[in-house]
């Protein structure tokens, strides 16, 4: 089994405590994205899964082997840990082939060379082995590098923010390619990334890291539809955030009576409720809902994004934020009704 287990990592630089006390348990097999903001320590977490940097507390456990507790831990190279960087390094005079199998012992011969043409396949690159690093895209180097990484049969692989260097075409499927020769290849994978659409499109478990701390881990949907507080409502997506009297489990709030996420554990009182942008919907003036008038467009191309305002409770402007097809007209007066429960923060 690879199962990686996290309790309790503490790690200071000097008088800066960077982790204090991250706990992260990742199924055998599954990919879970680390997301946070810059500085908030997510390398550091890597380099001390990998073995590069010692905690000062807490343990890391894969499978049945505790690889690191407290202060004490394997090598590097015992750990059966590998790491793809930001930006592939791969070796320049190598090529790709005598790349993927850098890391694999020599006498191994026909099996090794059978290896390298096995990952190769696996990344999507099978006809590319002779190739040198030069004459490969910034993806394909990229899938060169998770290849290298496999190819001594690690239990766990620890992706540094490797798609950040693509250009935004290109990322995407190359995430989804690497996924999928993660999920194949049966390793546990831990990517860290401080991006929210990179950590929500591949990644079987979120975990949300603030100060140090691990505020929050899910599946992707889960994070999204049920955030754990206010700012990972804001961080992971873009929210509606209104302030709500809550009764019942139901929030009156500047877009109407809107049902509350476990209503039936909500304690009635005050507080804000998180909208997301797509559960607002917009309707003919006249037609229902809340009236709201049209501030602004941003055209995405496969959709659009609006700006809108509606009348609050002590009469000021409350801004919304809804998804459409296309562009509305500036001050068009329209409705706007809500789908779906939503998400209540007490006393925000
Ligand atoms: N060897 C070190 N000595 C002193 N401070 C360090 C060291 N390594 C990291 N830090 C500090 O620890 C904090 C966390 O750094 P880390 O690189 O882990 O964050 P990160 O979340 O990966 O950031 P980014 O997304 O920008 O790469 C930063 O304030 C950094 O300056």
């Amino acid at each position: 089994m690879k199962r990686l287990q996290i309790t309790g990592l503490r790690k200071s630089f000097g008088s800066t405590e960077v982790l204090r006390g991250i706990d992260l348990d990742v199924p055998s097999g599954a990919l879970a994205a680390v997301l946070g903001p810059s500085g908030c320590g997510k390398t550091t977490l890597l380099r001390i899964i990998a073995g590069f940097e010692d905690a000062d507390a807490g343990q890391v456990r894969i499978g049945n082997r505790v690889v690191a507790t407290g202060r004490q831990g394997l090598p590097p190279e015992r750990r059966r840990v590998a790491v793809v960087p930001q930006e592939g390094a791969l070796f320049p005079h190598l090529t790709v082939a005598a790349n993927v199998a850098f890391g694999m012992p020599r006498r191994q011969g026909a099996r090794r060379r059978e290896r390298v043409r096995e990952l190769l396949a696996l990344v999507g690159l099978a006809d590319l082995g002779s190739r040198m690093p030069a004459e490969l895209s910034g993806g394909q180097q990229q899938r060169v590098a998770l290849a290298r990484a496999l190819a001594p049969d690690p239990d766990v692989v620890l992706l540094d923010e490797p798609f950040s260097a693509l250009d935004a075409g290109l990322r995407a499927s190359v995430r989804e390619d690497v996924r999928d020769a993660l999920h194949s290849s049966g390793a546990t994978g831990v990517l860290v990334t401080h991006d929210q659409e990179e950590a929500l499109s591949i990644a079987d478990v979120v975990a949300v890291v603030r100060a140090g701390q691990v505020v929050q881990a899910a599946a992707p949907e889960q994070l999204y539809r049920a955030p754990a507080d206010l700012d990972v409502a804001t961080f992971v997506g873009e929210a509606v955030i209104l302030p709500a009297d809550v009764a019942g489990g139901v929030a009156t709030t500047a877009l109407g009576r809107l049902p509350l996420l476990r209503g039936d554990q909500v304690s009635d009182g005050h507080g804000l409720v998180a909208v997301r942008p797509e559960q607002v919907h917009i309707v003919r003036s006249g037609r229902g809902g809340v009236t709201a008038k049209v501030l602004g467009t941003t055209f995405y191309g496969h959709d659009a994004s609006v700006r809108l305002s509606v009348c609050g409770a002590d009469g000021a402007d409350v801004p919304v934020l809804c998804r459409t097809q296309g562009p509305l007209p500036s001050e068009e007066e329209v409705g706007l009704v809500v789908a779906g429960p939503v998400s209540f923060f007490a006393g925000s």
